[in-house]
């Protein structure tokens, strides 16, 4: 476990605010944002902090988000080169939080103007009735869609249903020879709003209870393997997301489930959406009894056993300010967590904003627990398993909830 405080003179008492104009020093950030079509914007962003605060110099740091979390825990557990402020995956922060290797922020520098920010933001930052993290970016799902296509094959609106969905794509293999839909294989975050969709989910925290492999959940793994193996979807149960990305912005599919982090790199991207009104972004399609995507997003967190929390504070103050948060909205497209950042003329009016707004307030609140992130490895063993062909949906569901009965020891 990380310790409690820190060493030098500039660690301020735990809780205790710190004047910026007043700090000096150094602070290593661990960014896990997109090297290519995000990093240069947070790199801006922090140039602006620099000059703001001369005494306080950043040492940047992209650390790719596949790998990241666990750097975070080898470096938090020994200490050594660990960095002082980390970009936190919303489910990572109880996790840590749990492991006393977070700085609890109520009172301090690193958090103000705290009732500026979303509520479902705010949920995912506490942790034992403290605050381990300041929100930085959020999102949920969505369906994003090639407008063009779209018309090319003579339909009007995007899938409101699986059901639709599937009709879209056999129109569209008919008209274009295209695959309507791709389905990400290779990670089990993708699967979600499918199973939400039947009115299910991984686990059920309040009871203690799993039902990942209950009616709905097995209702959602079959759902899912008939989109592939009836032809309207196409996957792959390895590079995921280049593939995805790769078809969608060639026109390989008409279709993809996405979130707003994928933006900077679409609309970075040319081919199909060199022109950006081409894009249409919808719901995600309902299931046989609703319409759900989960929540995701990232924050800032201070690392327990930094040696420079005032810097590390005024940091995050920072990066998390509205002028903050607007810059990197702007140069990222992903979604501010500040209300008053949603209410700025430049953002509101946007077409983007207009569609995420709902859709995150709406966003499926998952369990944010300490064991909230551990969900996603055995759901990723079986859900390529299934897509794989290698097991049935029903046997997929039941191995996952078993792993999670055996991980978890609940019933
Ligand atoms: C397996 C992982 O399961 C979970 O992660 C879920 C996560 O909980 C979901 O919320 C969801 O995250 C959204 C995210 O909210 C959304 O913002 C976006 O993020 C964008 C950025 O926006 C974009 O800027 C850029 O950075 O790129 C980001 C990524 O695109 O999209 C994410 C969805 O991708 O989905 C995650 C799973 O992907 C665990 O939390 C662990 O992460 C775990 N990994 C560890 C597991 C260790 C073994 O235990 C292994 O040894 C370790 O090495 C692995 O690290």
């Amino acid at each position: 476990c990380g310790s409690s405080g820190s060493s030098g003179g500039s660690a301020p008492a735990a809780g205790a605010s710190v004047d910026p104009s007043t700090v000096s020093g150094s602070v290593t950030y661990w960014d896990t944002s997109d090297a290519k079509a995000e990093a240069p914007t947070y790199q801006a962003v922090i140039a602006d902090f620099e000059k703001k605060y001369p005494n306080i110099k950043v040492n940047y740091v992209n650390v790719p988000f596949g790998d990241a979390q666990n750097k975070v825990k080898n470096a938090f557990s020994t200490g050594s080169g660990a960095p002082d402020v980390i970009r936190s995956e919303i489910a990572w922060t109880p996790e840590l939080a749990a492991d006393h290797y977070l700085l609890p922020l109520d009172g301090t520098s690193a958090l103000v103007s705290a009732d500026d920010f979303l509520p479902n933001p705010v949920a995912a930052t506490k942790y034992d009735g403290k605050t381990y993290a300041v929100p930085q970016v959020t999102d949920t799902m969505a369906l994003f869609y090639n407008k063009k296509m779209f018309a090319a094959a003579g339909i009007a609106t995007p899938p409101k249903s699986i059901d639709e969905l599937k009709t879209d794509s056999a129109q569209i293999k008919q008209k274009l020879g295209k695959t309507g839909f791709y389905l990400r294989g290779d990670d089990p975050y993708w699967s979600l709003s499918f199973l939400y969709g039947e009115g299910g989910d991984l686990v059920d925290a309040n009871s203690k209870t799993v039902t990942v492999d209950n009616a709905a959940g097995v209702k959602a793994f079959s759902t899912i393997k008939d989109l592939v193996d009836s032809g309207a979807a196409k996957t792959s149960v390895t590079d995921g997301w280049a593939n995805m990305m790769s078809d969608f912005q060639s026109g390989n599919v008409a279709m993809m489930i996405n979130g707003p982090w994928s933006l900077a790199t679409i609309n970075s991207g040319g081919g199909e959406f060199t022109d950006k009104s081409n894009l249409g972004i919808a719901v995600v399609p309902a299931g046989s009894v609703t319409q759900a995507a989960p929540q995701g997003g990232q924050s800032y967190a201070i690392y327990a056993g930094s040696k420079n929390t005032a810097a590390s504070q005024v940091f995050v103050q920072y990066m998390a300010s509205p002028e903050a948060q607007a810059k990197i909205f702007q140069g990222t497209g992903a979604l501010p967590t500040r209300k008053s950042v949603w209410a700025e003329p430049a953002i509101a009016d946007t077409d983007e904003a207009k569609f995420f707004k709902d859709a995150i307030d709406k966003a499926h609140q998952r369990p944010w627990i300490p064991e909230g992130g551990t969900l996603f490895d055995p759901l990723k063993t079986e859900y390529t398993a299934m897509l794989s062909g290698k097991e049935s949906p029903q046997t997929a569901a039941k191995n996952t909830g078993d792993a999670y009965r055996k991980n978890l020891g609940w019933k």
